[in-house]
């Protein structure tokens, strides 16, 4: 039965309704038309393509994603299916791709040839207008693929902040090229310049750029899900990442795995959330608690930086290294060898030339002894630098430099960064030695810069005036371009931060062995009125023999008097009580209660208070009464020396003299094995490293050996660092043949005192100051005896003479100690190690002494206690 429209005439009813599918089809037809012109095509055929062309639009990092071929095939698919669609826009996606193209970058290069054989689909369509510069597949690859690299040396703070203003992918371009940086191919192009250099400024590029990009891209953790060979990755363009991609890729000889170490990638994570000075102290949200602002391990408060500076860090490339690694000259793919390593300033530097570059302090810089000469030049004396023969194949830009003794430094892999630049290995192939390298870009445009440049002189002032076995060795300092570099000693453990990260809490063992290796660089430190202000994990360096090395002098200062204001510097969780609430004068004491949350750290892997955000921890630290929970496992010993550590009032605790008496560390074991085998078993194996025949090392050793104290093994166990130590070769993994010719830096003979005018090497307290140090009137028997308890009542530390060490203006090649060990201390380089170390403590414990010291692990149980 017919229904009852159907009883009208079944004419019209048939006409309605055509006239009705009709028009429905004529709708659907329009809508699916308008669905196609966005999407490229149906959603079932191109659903995976239309995702990411959409996000794209809004996703930088998934519009890498998506491959040319991929657009491709997408388009042709619209373009083929749904001809009717072909006057419509263009699809979302494009206008970024023609927006790219305007920018002078890139184009996806498989729509263009794609295009180009299938004319018919594409004719009514726009055409951007690079398109036709693009001859061919293999040349838009290149394209891209060396353009990914292109603009590496100019990743600049403005190149940056261009960027940002950029179409997403004008962004997304410069920031992948700066990921790509680490390949050795893109090492070598990196100097070509601009961001927005015009494709056709550029040289013909070879495809295997591509790749060499691609592998790079995947190397980041960030990318890695999305992008495993894809090269215009877009990455997120804030200034944390801006800085990580490419420095750690920018190390020439590094894997994915070093350049994403916990450490750096954390450090990478939370640059940008460093607390400094100039930021809003309050609520500010910089100070982080410790799972982002801590777990960077350099949520330091006092360095005047900021994102600039990270932006500027950003453009730390294998080509301005001082003498780039062979690799990145090598010829290869794409071996268009800029000599952009050492160009000229750079514009973004305030283009003052390197040997004008002027310092903020450089007045004081010439006051000092050292550097003897302005931090543009090296402040090592050329007649002693390495870089006298010129063996070592310089680039170009380094000309006018021949003297430089970074020139024998290679550049390899990224170690960390920090608040003023990159750190990597430095290795020298002439000697065979390691360093670290500091690299710090230099702006001298703005007042920021010069802050940055300001401490960074300080810490230059500071650390070459100081050698100790548990603090870093600096060995010299030169600007190349407008970088600097600073070498220092290799310490290829890491910091113990990153230990904390990766391996956990420290056993008994360790945790007292370290505490008192801390306290060893402390005690010297102070016993030259220098306060570090950051002792941390992140600051304290381990190599892998457990020798422990006080790092990052950034924030350190120089007590001149008691009227030094105490400025906010340091880390919120390892901030002293007095220095939050800036109620004290400077005070070494500071770092001891530095040092007690940092042997918390070490004992948890956390701080105290880091269950606080960091303002909060600030308030909590400032403002409460409380102690910081301590944990139960640590020793009842440990938990008394925490405690003492942790007392709010300063003048409470005790120095690091006095600590190195408690009996938490006082028999701290050595961590280092001697060599089985060895005819020197249980010696310092430093020692048969020594550059000297061994006949005076052996008479030095023995010289000390038997007239030290109980804790003296602890440090001559530990071998010194190859190159912290002059002629003294560590045996670290780096050095296993343990022979190597010395670095004309590091030998005390050729620095001359140059980079340590105090000491002559010696790491030892100026004999003529032994008397006006507290920390020496108390180690040579005078040290207060506590009222109560031998901690109860330590001295205060305002009440030291603040003319001691007063400039540390003792002239380089003093003859230091020469009354105590009839040699001048350069001449005691075998034992330097162990001079320093023996000086800051020998003070303390002349009561200690035992007839003679066996470094064989077997006996050392019995000499302790
Ligand atoms: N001498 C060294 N040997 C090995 N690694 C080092 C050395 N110096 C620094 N590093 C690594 O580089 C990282 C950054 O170095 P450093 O902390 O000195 O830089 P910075 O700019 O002073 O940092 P901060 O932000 O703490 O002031 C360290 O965390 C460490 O991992």
């Amino acid at each position: 039965m017919a229904p009852w429209w159907g009883k009208s005439s079944s004419k019209e009813a048939k006409k309605s309704k055509e006239s009705f599918i009709n028009a429905l089809q004529r709708k659907l037809r329009t809508a699916d038309g308008k669905t196609n012109s966005r999407s490229g095509g149906s959603p079932r055929t191109c659903n995976d393509n239309d995702t990411i062309s959409e996000q794209g639009t809004r996703s930088p990092i998934l519009l890498r994603t998506i491959s040319p071929s991929k657009q491709v095939s997408r388009c042709q698919s619209f373009s083929s299916e749904r001809p009717q669609a072909q006057p419509l826009p263009l699809p979302g996606v494009q206008p970024p791709i023609v927006g790219r193209n305007d920018s002078g970058i890139s184009i996806s290069p498989k729509p263009s040839s794609e295009r180009s054989s299938k004319p018919s689909s594409y004719l009514p369509l726009p055409r951007p207008a690079c398109i036709p510069r693009r001859p061919n597949h293999a040349d838009l690859d290149a394209e891209l693929g060396v353009g990914s690299v292109s603009s590496e040396s100019s990743n600049d703070s403005a190149d940056l902040l261009d960027s940002r203003h950029r179409s997403p992918q004008a962004t997304d371009y410069d920031l992948g090229s700066k990921t790509a940086a680490g390949s050795p191919s893109s090492a070598i192009v990196k100097d070509q310049s601009s961001i927005v250099t015009p494709p056709s400024s550029r040289e013909p590029r070879k495809p295997a750029n591509i790749s060499l990009s691609n592998h790079i891209f995947s190397t980041s953790p960030k990318r890695r899900p999305l992008s495993s060979h894809v090269p215009n990755l877009q990455v997120p363009y804030n200034g944390n990442f801006c800085i990580a991609p490419d420095s750690s890729m920018s190390s020439p000889s590094r894997s994915p795995i070093r350049a994403f170490s916990t450490e750096q990638v954390i450090n990478n994570a939370v640059s940008s959330g460093k607390f400094y000075m100039d930021l809003t102290f309050p609520g500010s949200g910089h100070c982080s608690s410790p799972g982002s602002g801590y777990n960077s391990g350099h949520n330091s408060m006092g360095g005047d930086l900021s994102g600039q500076l990270f932006l500027q860090q950003s453009r730390g490339s294998p080509e301005y290294s001082p003498a780039p690694s062979p690799r990145m000259t090598s010829p290869g793919p794409s071996s268009r060898v800029h000599s952009g390593a050492v160009t000229p300033i750079h514009p973004r530097a305030g283009g003052i030339p390197t040997e004008s570059q002027t310092w903020p302090d450089e007045k004081q810089t010439h006051r000092l002894p050292l550097p003897p000469v302005a931090i543009s030049n090296a402040p090592f004396s050329h007649s002693n630098s390495a870089a006298t023969s010129p063996s070592v194949p310089r680039s170009p830009g380094r000309a006018d430099n021949p003297a430089s003794p970074g020139s024998r430094w290679k550049k390899g892999k990224l170690l960390g960064r920090g608040t003023f630049g990159h750190v990597y290995v430095g290795f020298n192939s002439e000697s065979g030695e390691m360093c670290a390298m500091k690299e710090v870009t230099l702006f001298s445009d703005d007042a920021k810069s010069k802050e940055s440049g300001k401490q960074l002189m300080q810490e230059i002032t500071l650390l070459s005036r100081l050698r100790h076995p548990n603090i870093v060795q600096y060995y010299g300092s030169e600007t190349v371009g407008d970088r600097l570099y600073i070498y220092l000693e290799y310490v290829s453990g890491g910091s113990i931060y990153k230990l904390l990260q990766e391996y956990g809490q420290l056993g008994e063992v360790a945790l007292r062995s370290y505490t008192q290796q801390i306290l060893s660089g402390l005690a010297y430190l102070h016993a030259k009125s220098t306060v570090h202000r950051d002792i941390k994990g992140a600051n304290i360096l381990v190599d892998p023999t457990g020798r422990v090395k006080l790092a990052d002098f950034g924030m350190a200062k120089h007590i001149t008097g008691q009227s030094c204001p105490l400025s906010l510097k340091g880390s919120p969780y390892w901030m002293a009580p007095e220095v939050i609430k800036n109620s004290n004068g400077c005070n070494l004491a500071v770092d001891i209660w530095s040092l007690g949350c940092t042997v918390l750290e070490m004992a948890t892997t956390k701080p105290p208070w880091s269950q606080y955000e960091g303002v909060a921890a600030m308030f909590k630290i400032g403002n409460g009464k409380e102690l910081p929970e301590i944990p139960d496992h640590l020793p009842h010993d440990g938990k008394d020396f925490v405690r003492q550590c942790l007392q709010r009032n300063p003048a409470h605790r005790p120095t690091a003299a006095q600590l190195l008496e408690h009996p938490f560390v006082k028999h701290a074991s050595p961590l280092e094995r001697p060599i089985s085998g060895s005819e020197h078993s249980g010696r310092n194996p430093s020692f048969l490293d020594s550059d000297r025949s061994a006949a005076p090392s052996s008479r030095l050793s023995t010289a000390v050996f038997h007239s030290s104290e109980t804790h003296i093994p602890r440090n001559l166990s530990c071998p010194v660092s190859p190159i912290g130590s002059p002629l003294v070769h560590s045996r670290s993994p780096q050095h296993p043949s343990g022979r190597m010719s010395p670095s004309p830096i590091s030998s005390p003979r050729n620095m001359s005192g140059a980079s340590t005018p105090l000491t002559g090497g010696s790491g030892a307290i100026p004999h003529q100051h032994l008397k006006q140090s507290p920390y020496l009137q108390e180690g040579f028997g005078s040290l207060p005896k506590p009222s109560i308890g031998p901690y109860s009542n330590g001295p205060s530390y305002q009440d030291s003479n603040p003319d001691i060490f007063q400039g540390m203006g003792i002239q380089p090649g003093s003859h230091i100690f020469s009354e105590q060990f009839g040699k001048p201390a350069w001449e005691l380089y075998d034992g330097q190690a162990v001079l320093a170390d023996r000086v800051s403590r020998q003070l303390l414990s002349d009561h200690i002494t035992t007839p003679s010291l066996d470094l064989n692990p077997n006996s050392l149980s019995t000499n302790r206690r």
